[in-house]
């Protein structure tokens, strides 16, 4: 079945129930502390594990004349009603050892009775009950068909809990809560129904009835209490009530209770005089009961307060998500049959439609006959001249939902051969099949249209890359369009002022080292982005940072009118500048990995310079790929110091234009064998530089896993063991 189909009922489930489940899971995080608060009473005086019933009747009879039950509670508590000396009657908690009476029974409080009641039917009996029980089902499934989203997210049941690529707050946490609290939530759910369902005697009753044959009750032989083989063998965790007899005539007769049975037994003889299994509805019940309510468990409470909180950030993100999906809706000017240029779509989160919206408004504003839609709606466009598709990937290289009907599409529909097309991939490099989709779309393509441009692949959602794009789009296709950043871009919130600690002068390379003095509050580490804005405006610029003595270090390249680069240089030290930290922690230095090889080439050592600065005892290996030996002297006493301080195990230096060329990858090949024995001991690789770089390194590292473990390289990258951060 198609992820569409699971996840449009997944949504249709939440839209038709989410107020309820609202109501139903704010009432339950409050109906949550009910039994915490139960727990937290000081009437659990003994393990009743070590006491059998003989022990507690032996010391109530002893210190009570007459008995009429003891029960044992939810919360393992004792309650018991006895007549004392005095023919008072005493009813309440009692401790099992002393027979001494502890307190009077707690009746919950009436904003607990209050809330119950909101939660098990909202004040509206039967019909209440009803919509209550129905919404437990209805959540069930929910929990149900998200267990199948991740299951088609993380490729199947053995990545259930691999790790997960931060792409979107609310996408990223829907999923990670989902999959640790889901087995709560089910759990929560089922009992909800199960309960609902014995409400309503929807239930298969079995009873089991005892038969007592009275004409043979004998009376002899007498044994004591404390003697009867029921009570001796039975200890009190085991016991729900024992129902002392009416009279000592020996047709009355002690009822004890226990959790999986009831047994009549002669309170003269002690024999069993009949014995009945309890039936399994009942046990079911009772055990939905605790595992619905948490009673008799504090930490079961809080699992269970935790999973309704988290079901209300599930609704919030849920929506959150299918908004932001929803906002790129399509509106277009000319109809598909009479326009020139078409636009197809291939998007799952929305976000390129963003930019394919922005190309299509730059398309109309130039007076073109454009027409956008999803890749799934394609078809024989008459008029059309050129196609233009963007589209995402997902799954294991796959299309987006709505593009997932193109192949087929493509085949029967008929289109002109003169079409002339280009693709644009949007993707992400922290998965292992980059724009695989779209460059499966561009080789089907070329197989009957010519290509207007290469494809185009854009990491990480680049504003640049895209405006890259469309400038060689515009001038391959005679038509200037031009995308206002603004559309692309949202405007900086929150900006922080750093202060310029220091500057270096560039070097051979026009690179120099930048250093920032945060504030003491600012949060970030090494792998972390500085997002600038030079002209402040929306136009914002991200460079990798490292962490070097509490302060931020950037390795910047300055070229010839770089917004960003000329914005940074032209900085003086003590200059305040707005900057924004981000978050990157795809590309954090692993907390406890075996081993760590480092791969850069320019300024992309920038993180790994902070990274080796906070290393302290992980085995670290960097290659580094430079121009020239003139090239090296910008990071050489750092580096230096590193070795020395045994923070950096090993240092590999290319330098491409000296008399020897190499490039990283050059290294990499030469200690083939010890990068395959990392990998396979679960060591992690790190890679930060030019894409060209990632590319090249991506194709030798394959042949090592290929050759020396036997192995794709996916198979690493499925296990999160390469990490990068290209541009
Ligand atoms: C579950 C999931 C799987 C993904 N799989 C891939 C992939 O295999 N290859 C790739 O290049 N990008 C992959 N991506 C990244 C998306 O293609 C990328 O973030 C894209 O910009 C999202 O576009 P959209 O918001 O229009 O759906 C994946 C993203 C997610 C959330």
């Amino acid at each position: 079945m198609t992820i569409s189909i699971w996840r449009y009922s997944h949504l249709a489930l939440a839209v038709s129930s989410f107020v309820f489940i609202i109501l139903a899971s704010v009432t339950g995080i409050i109906l949550g502390f009910q039994p915490i608060s139960e727990q937290l009473q000081p009437y659990n005086t003994e393990n009743l594990n070590n006491i059998t019933v003989a022990e507690t009747i032996a010391v109530f009879k002893a210190t009570y004349p007459e008995i009429i039950d003891i029960k044992v509670d939810d919360n393992d508590f004792v309650i018991a009603s006895v007549f004392t000396e005095d023919g008072d009657n005493l009813e309440g908690y009692f401790n099992p050892k002393t027979a001494q009476f502890l307190g009077e029974e707690i009746k919950p409080s009436k904003f607990f009775q209050w809330v119950t009641s909101l939660h098990r039917s909202l004040f509206l009996k039967s019909i209440g009950r009803f919509f209550v029980g129905l919404c437990s089902f209805l959540l069930f499934l929910i929990a149900i068909t998200g267990t199948v989203l991740i299951l088609k997210r993380q490729r199947g049941i053995k990545q259930f809990f691999a790790k997960i690529v931060n792409d979107n707050f609310n996408q990223y946490w829907h999923v990670v809560l989902g999959r640790f609290l889901l087995i709560p939530i089910l759990i929560i759910t089922a009992t909800g129904v199960y309960l609902s369902l014995d409400k309503f005697q929807l239930l298969p009753e079995n009873k089991t009835e005892h038969a007592i044959d009275f004409d043979a009750i004998s009376e002899t032989p007498k044994v004591e209490l404390t003697e009867i083989e029921a009570f001796k063998n039975t200890p009190l965790s085991e016991v729900k009530a024992i129902e002392f007899p009416f009279s000592p005539d020996v047709e009355d007769y002690f009822t004890l209770t226990l959790k999986t049975k009831e047994l009549l037994i002669n309170q003269i003889t002690g024999t069993v005089l009949s014995e009945t299994k309890a039936p399994l509805v009942n046990i079911f019940t009772n055990l939905s009961l605790n595992l619905h309510t948490g009673k008799g468990s504090i930490l079961w409470s809080v699992v269970l307060i935790i999973a309704s909180i988290n079901i209300l950030f599930f609704i919030y993100s849920g929506f959150a998500m299918t908004l932001n999906r929803r906002k790129t809706r399509i509106k277009n000017k000319y109809k598909s049959d009479k326009a020139d240029i078409i636009i197809l779509v291939g998007s799952e989160n929305g976000s390129t439609f963003t930019f394919a919206n922005a190309f299509y408004k730059a398309l109309i504003s130039k007076g073109e006959k454009a027409f956008i839609t999803e890749m799934n709606n394609f078809t024989n466009f008459p008029e059309a001249k050129q196609m233009v598709i963007i589209t995402a990937t997902y799954g294991q290289g796959e299309a987006p939902t709505n593009a997932n009907q193109f192949f087929k599409k493509f085949k029967t529909e008929n289109i002109k051969d003169d079409l002339k097309f280009s693709v644009v991939g949007f993707g992400s490099l922290a998965y292992p099949d980059f724009c695989k989709f779209a460059i499966d779309v561009d080789k089907t393509l070329q197989q009957k249209h010519q290509q207007l441009l290469p494809i185009f692949t854009i990491n990480d959602k680049s504003v640049e890359a895209f405006n890259q794009w469309t400038s060689q789009w515009s001038e391959a296709s005679g038509v200037p369009v031009k995308i206002a950043e603004q559309a692309l871009t949202t405007k900086p919130k929150q900006l922080k002022k750093i202060t310029v600690l220091s500057k270096t002068k560039t070097n051979t390379d026009d690179t120099f080292l930048l250093t920032f003095k945060p504030k003491k509050h600012h949060k970030f580490t090494s792998g972390d982005l500085l997002a600038i804005y030079p002209k402040n405006d929306h136009r914002e610029r991200l460079y990798s940072i490292g962490k070097v003595n509490g302060n931020i270090q950037l390795s910047v390249k300055l070229h010839k009118n770089g917004l960003g680069s000329g914005f940074l240089f032209a900085s003086e030290v003590n200059e305040k500048i707005k900057a924004r930290l981000v978050k990157n922690s795809a590309f954090h230095f692993p907390k406890n990995a075996s081993k760590v090889i480092m791969i850069a080439n320019g300024t992309g050592v920038a993180p790994f310079l902070g990274m080796l600065n906070q290393n302290n005892n992980t085995a670290t290996h960097l290659y580094l790929g430079l121009r020239t030996e003139a090239s090296f002297h910008l990071y050489k006493n750092e580096i230096d110091g590193f070795i020395s301080s045994e923070k950096l195990s090993t240092f590999n230096l290319a330098l491409s234009r000296e008399n020897e060329k190499q490039y990283v990858q050059d290294l990499l090949l030469n200690d083939s064998e010890s990068i395959a024995k990392t990998l396979y001991g679960n060591g992690i690789i790190m890679v930060c530089g030019s894409l060209a770089m990632y590319k090249s390194v991506l194709t030798v590292l394959e042949d090592i896993v290929t050759k020396f473990n036997n192995k794709p390289l996916s198979y690493y990258q499925n296990k999160q063991q390469i990490k990068s951060d290209c541009y």
